[in-house]
């Protein structure tokens, strides 16, 4: 039996995403948890015929922690998004408190679920999270994951049409750093198969991976950022629950604690040293099994982005960890 709880579940990522989980013959139980209208979401998936069950709650009632009792899976997109004009980091302030707040839930009642983190800034809540779980005595690198897959979907996307491949599922290109603008370093000396960029189309086309989000959130004009894509790859990254039942051999890029994970002392020397750093990840049904070192053949036009992408990486590290030593009695 599987249960996977999303916190958000009312929100625009939050209703895609519980409506491809309940879809999915790998969850059993559902339970979805917003400050507003999660019943009135999970009364609606309940009618669809698939044998997942469906429970909705609300903060009344201590419906957090009705909504996380005996989680397996607890995926988080909780929080504000963007409006044409901000950063990430512009979210921090009304979503660092969000993030804090869930995870303490989490502590109390599921600490060993795997948990996945969408809100952003995404460089900071993982962060936030590793601290309130530390403080909580419950901390287990190998079970919390910045969700980063949405870069390696349009990186997918974008250097297919680069390239001319049709069918840009056929392209794999690891997205490693963090989860914003110049942190996000797309690996194309990596490519599964081998692409080659040409020399005049690489600026842009790492341009457009690292500042995806921003064209989403401009084309949306004020109404949000990306929602439909997001669900897409959160569902995408849930082949996570695959793990969690069993099968050996999944490998994802995605954000986190290096030194708690196997394999991630040495990629944590590559990148100067960073804690939390997104590179592909071996899953099993404990975790994160191995943090993959992908810097081998880099080239040095990747080794300028991953410096650059290390600095900005720290500084939002530091925010989070910060964030919580001053956040007291809400521990
Ligand atoms: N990691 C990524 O790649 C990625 C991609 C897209 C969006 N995001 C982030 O995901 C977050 C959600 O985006 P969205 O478009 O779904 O926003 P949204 O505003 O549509 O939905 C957010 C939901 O969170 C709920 N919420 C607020 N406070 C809460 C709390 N304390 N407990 C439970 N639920 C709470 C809101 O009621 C709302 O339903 C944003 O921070 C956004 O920046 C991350
Ligand atoms: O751009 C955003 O603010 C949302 C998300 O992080 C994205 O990459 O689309």
């Amino acid at each position: 039996m599987v249960k996977a709880v999303v916190l958000g579940a009312a929100g625009g990522i939050g209703q895609p995403l519980s409506l491809l989980l309940k879809n999915s013959p790998l969850i059993d139980e559902l339970s979805l948890y917003d400050v507003v209208n999660s019943p009135g979401v999970a009364a609606d998936l309940s009618h669809i015929n698939t044998p997942a069950t469906v429970t909705g709650y609300l903060p009344k009632d201590d419906g957090l922690a009705k909504a996380l009792e005996g989680a397996d899976v607890v995926v988080i997109p909780a929080g504000l998004p963007r409006k044409p004009g901000m950063t990430r980091d512009d979210l921090f302030q009304k979503n660092a408190g969000i993030v804090r707040d869930l995870i303490v839930g989490i502590a109390k009642t599921c600490p060993k679920a795997f948990i996945l983190i969408i809100s952003n800034p995404v460089n900071s809540t993982v962060p936030i999270a590793a601290e309130v779980l530390k403080a909580h005595g419950v901390f287990d690198a190998t079970k919390l994951f910045g969700v980063t897959t949405l870069d390696v979907v349009r990186a997918s996307t974008f250097t297919a049409s680069v390239v001319g491949e049709k069918d840009p599922r056929k392209i794999a290109v690891p997205v490693v750093g963090g989860h914003s603008g110049e942190t996000i370093v797309p690996l194309f000396s990596q490519a599964s198969p081998k692409v080659e960029i040409p020399e005049d189309k690489y600026a842009d086309l790492v341009k457009r991976i690292q500042f995806g989000g921003d064209e989403v959130v401009k084309a949306k004009d004020g109404a949000g950022s990306a929602t439909l894509s997001m669900a897409f790859a959160g569902f995408r990254y849930l082949t996570i629950v695959h793990a969690v039942r069993g099968e050996k051999g999944i490998v994802e890029p995605t954000f986190v604690y290096l030194p708690g994970v196997a394999g991630g002392e040495e990629v944590q020397k590559a990148v100067g040293g960073v804690e939390f750093f997104a590179v592909p990840v071996e899953l099993g049904p404990n975790g994160a099994a191995k943090a993959t070192n992908p810097f081998g053949g880099v080239t040095e036009k990747e080794k300028e982005l991953l410096a650059i992408a290390q600095k900005g990486l720290q500084t939002n590290i530091n925010a989070g960890v910060e964030f919580v030593k001053q956040s007291g009695p809400k521990l």
